[in-house]
């Protein structure tokens, strides 16, 4: 792919300190994002994909420490040491750099506000001038096909569920940030309206450039839209690769059973967790690989050695002992090829 990274992230960890000991929920990650990319980020539910999206932000809500190191690369001008920013230089860079639609935003917006005055709140707040930022805010609006004056003229009530999240696409991206990352953004939303939502996104990303961190516990529809898929289970990324190198090759055992769970991207969607055995608990997750309990393949040297990253194509990478055992011995059921191509 590209070395042209926008955002490097170094062991980063968050960690609560719990009364039943400390609890690891994001354990040590590491990852590149690459400029203009799109980025889907699966896993369960609890596997720590919301602390990952957080922690691109230096977001993590109190009293989850966060540490490590994130370096924010903008298309002009010098790395920014994202954790060490000052309240106010975060302020400015959450919005300015990289802007996040957080999970259950959609009620986030100020039932007595207009749509209007939610927009010009943040325009004002970072000093913008107005006319250009509602000029702006009134492209975006259309370019995400709604009616923009209508929309703007609103109340949040008025308007569904799709609109909302539109808008609230909209608002994330009024002050011209290079990175949006999502966090479920659609899973309020019927199937069709997220299929739609997912189309607007790639047409938005190619228009403004964008680089789009999507996160979501459902791998089918986030295949349709991604570059590249990262695979968290238990608060690390099992598997990261390009999104057909995940769909036709994927080397983690975990990863091939989430596939095996959502085989076909027009079949319903399903709770991943039946995928057999239960997610570890952060404050008790297994020694060596913490799949390795739920894992067909495993052996004596899973529960002991916690496996590092292997190459198991190009641009792609899996943690896991027995990759081309687990390519050999755990078939994918038929799928219907998804990916987006570029
Ligand atoms: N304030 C908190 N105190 C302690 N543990 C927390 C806190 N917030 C989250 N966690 C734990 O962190 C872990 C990771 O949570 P996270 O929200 O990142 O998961 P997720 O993959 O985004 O799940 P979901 O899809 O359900 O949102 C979970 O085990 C959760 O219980």
């Amino acid at each position: 792919m590209t070395d042209d990274v926008i955002l490097k992230v170094r062991d980063a960890s968050v960690t609560f300190d719990m009364e039943r000991g400390e609890s690891k929920v994001l354990n040590d990650v590491s990852v590149d994002i690459y400029r203009d990319e799109i980025l889907g980020v699966v896993g369960e539910s609890g596997s720590g994909k919301s602390m990952f999206a957080e922690a691109l932000l230096d977001a993590v809500v109190e009293p989850g420490q966060l540490t490590g190191e994130v370096t924010y690369y903008p298309r002009d001008g010098d790395p920014i040491d994202v954790l060490s920013q000052t309240p106010e230089e975060l302020r400015a860079f959450r919005w300015e750099e990289i802007s996040m639609v957080f999970q259950g935003a959609m009620s986030s917006f100020n039932p007595t506000k207009s749509i209007r005055g939610h927009f010009v709140e943040t325009i004002r707040a970072h000093g913008e001038d107005k006319q250009s930022g509602m000029e702006r805010a009134r492209e975006l609006l259309s370019d995400l096909y709604l009616n923009a004056d209508r929309v703007l003229d609103s109340y949040p009530h008025e308007l569904s569920g799709g609109m909302k999240q539109r808008t609230l696409i909209a608002l994330s991206l009024v002050l011209d940030p290079e990175v949006l990352v999502m966090d479920e953004p659609t899973a309020a939303l019927d199937l069709l309206m997220q299929r739609s939502i997912l189309r607007l996104l790639n047409e938005i990303q190619s228009k403004y450039d964008l680089t789009i961190v999507f996160i979501t516990h459902d791998l089918p529809l986030v295949a349709e839209l991604a570059d590249r898929l990262a695979v968290m289970y238990a608060f690390e990324f099992a598997e990261i690769g390009t999104t057909s190198e995940i769909l036709n090759g994927a080397a983690h055992p975990y990863t091939r059973a989430l596939l095996n769970v959502t085989p076909n991207i027009e079949a319903p969607v399903e709770e991943m967790q039946v995928i057999e055995g239960s997610s570890p608990d952060p404050v008790n997750v297994p020694a060596g690989c913490s799949y390795h309990p739920r894992c067909p393949l495993a052996t004596s040297k899973c529960q002991q050695s916690d496996p590092e990253y292997y190459d198991v194509g190009e641009d792609h990478q899996a943690r896991c002992h027995h990759w081309k055992k687990a390519r050999r011995e755990i078939e994918l059921s038929q799928r219907e090829q998804a990916g987006r191509s570029r």
